[in-house]
């Protein structure tokens, strides 16, 4: 049988004396969007570095197709960052950040070639208009696709996305959730996406891996996202809860 695209078994990271994960233990197959939820300092970011290869545990496993993360192909796993940690001031075009998705460098001269293949990945966001823009000229919402069009870039079959929509409007969050569906569709792909929004987890994932440190719970939003299992990953959570449940039955 092959492998799950992403598999994590008894995870354990460590800062110092202060276990950021423990316990965390879950799979995702092609097709599968499974969103990260949990509060500030949960450990949603953690995860997400050590699927990337960037934080290494003191214990437990995580592989992407069976592989140890430093040792993936990169062109297998697109990875989309905050946008509130960019420094938007770099001078430097859409088209150029696209391109850099095909290399851990920057390009600072761009083939044709290398052109046409950014401008497809553009074009699956919509946003092959911005190519010859300056970075510092483009909303967030509009440097958001750019970025999702570098994640593409390669035609990853893992996408990891950390809190894609902080900064986005109502409408360009709509767009953003859709085109990830689309490409899902489409390739098959499996999507990690951190996100604080509960209401885009209980609509577009299809599992919600709820941490506070700890794995509370994992499986469909209509489990995870349980009213009890937000209490105990939370504490108050108000009425935030029960909006959630009613859009969905709108
Ligand atoms: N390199 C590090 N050294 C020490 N502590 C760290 C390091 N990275 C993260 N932490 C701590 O680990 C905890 C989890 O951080 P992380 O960024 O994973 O949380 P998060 O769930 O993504 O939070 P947020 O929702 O606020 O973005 C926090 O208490 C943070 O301060």
């Amino acid at each position: 049988m092959s492998s799950p695209a992403v598999s994590v078994s008894d995870l354990l990271v460590r800062f110092g004396d202060h276990r950021v994960l423990d316990g965390i233990t879950f799979e995702a197959q092609g097709g599968d969007f499974v969103a990260i939820v949990g509060p500030n300092g949960a450990g949603k970011t953690t995860l997400m570095k050590v699927l990337l290869g960037l934080d290494v545990p003191e214990n437990g496993i995580a592989r992407i197709f069976g592989q140890h993360p430093q040792q993936v192909d990169p062109g297998i796993v697109g990875y989309v960052p905050q946008i509130k940690t960019l420094d938007r001031s770099f001078p430097a075009l859409a088209i150029e950040l696209v391109v850099s998705g095909l290399y851990e460098h920057w390009p600072f001269r761009i083939s044709q070639e290398e052109r046409e293949l950014a401008i497809d990945a553009l074009e699956h966001v919509h946003a092959e208009k911005l190519a010859d823009r300056s970075l510092s000229a483009l909303s967030g919402g509009e440097l958001q696709r750019v970025y999702l069009a570098r994640s593409l870039i390669r035609t990853p079959r893992v996408i990891i996305l950390d809190e894609p929509a902080t900064g986005v409007d109502v409408v360009g969050a709509t767009d953003l959730y859709e085109l990830l569906d689309n490409y899902q569709e489409e390739h098959q792909a499996t999507v990690l996406m951190v996100t604080h929004d509960w209401n885009a987890a209980f609509h577009h994932a299809t599992h919600v891996l709820l941490l506070d440190g700890r794995q509370v719970a994992y499986g469909p939003p209509e489990a995870a996202l349980k009213e009890e299992c937000l209490r105990e990953a939370f504490g108050h959570i108000g009425h935030a809860h029960a909006m959630m449940i009613g859009d969905r039955h709108e």
